[in-house]
């Protein structure tokens, strides 16, 4: 079964993400801090890996970048512990929660869903599936994120306020969650804009020398 997540893309049929989960984030946006993780979706039609680019709807002239770590589950599950939670885990990637910020803002005030804003056509890329062995959740993982060669996040799971385990404990108590699903867990602070024709390089860095890294253009048309 742990070998068809390879193809993660192609099998997920729910990417469900975690909004504010790390509360420098969360002030930097003038958010307040969750006492309970926030949750929203794409769809599986959002996955874009390069060399194929990131594309800004047409009538948007920028988005935000969200550098995340991504969990892959291996087992259905529902309604589990966080010690269950643990044994769900089929892997992890390096994920983007590209975002039409202002969209968003326009959504929010509104009170509407945030589905145009966070859900459009190339707004999830990932990078390859990592075995769950090469992350240990009792470690720290670093994720950073740069924007034509200039650093914008730096942020380590550590400073997660919900933990992997917590987060799929909480989600199964109200969805199932299936073999090649994905969680987004939230973005550290540092999150701005790019242009069209910008260029974005992404990693990941945890023990056992574990070090991913992906270059993904935003296309400039
Ligand atoms: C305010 C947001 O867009 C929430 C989000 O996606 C996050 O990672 O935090
Ligand atoms: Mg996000």
């Amino acid at each position: 079964m742990a070998g068809t997540l390879k193809n993660f893309r192609s099998i997920c049929k729910k990417i469900i993400c975690i909004g504010r989960n790390y509360s420098e984030h969360a002030s930097e946006l003038g958010n307040t801090v969750p006492t309970k993780p926030m949750i929203f979706m794409k769809p599986p039609s959002a996955f874009v890996a390069p060399p194929n680019e990131i594309q800004i709807p047409s009538e948007w002239d920028e988005l935000h970048h969200e550098v995340e770590l991504g969990v892959i589950i291996d087992q259905q599950c529902r309604n589990v512990s966080k010690e269950q939670a643990e044994k769900s885990i089929g892997g992890y990637c390096l994920a983007l929660d590209m975002t039409g910020r202002k969209i968003q803002d326009q959504l929010k005030k509104q009170g509407h869903p945030w589905l145009l804003a966070k859900g459009f056509d190339t707004s999830c890329p990932c990078g390859d599936f990592i075995d769950k062995n090469q992350i240990s959740l009792s470690s720290s993982v670093n994720i950073w994120l740069s924007v034509n060669g200039k650093m914008r996040q730096n942020g380590h799971t550590r400073d997660m306020i919900f933990s992997v385990p917590d987060l799929i404990a909480y989600i199964s108590k109200y969805i199932t969650l299936e073999h090649g699903d994905l969680i987004l867990t939230g973005t550290p602070a540092g999150v701005g804009a790019v242009k069209r024709g910008d260029q974005i390089e992404a990693g990941l860095n945890g023990d056992n020398n574990l070090k991913y890294a992906m270059k993904i253009n935003v296309a400039s048309k």
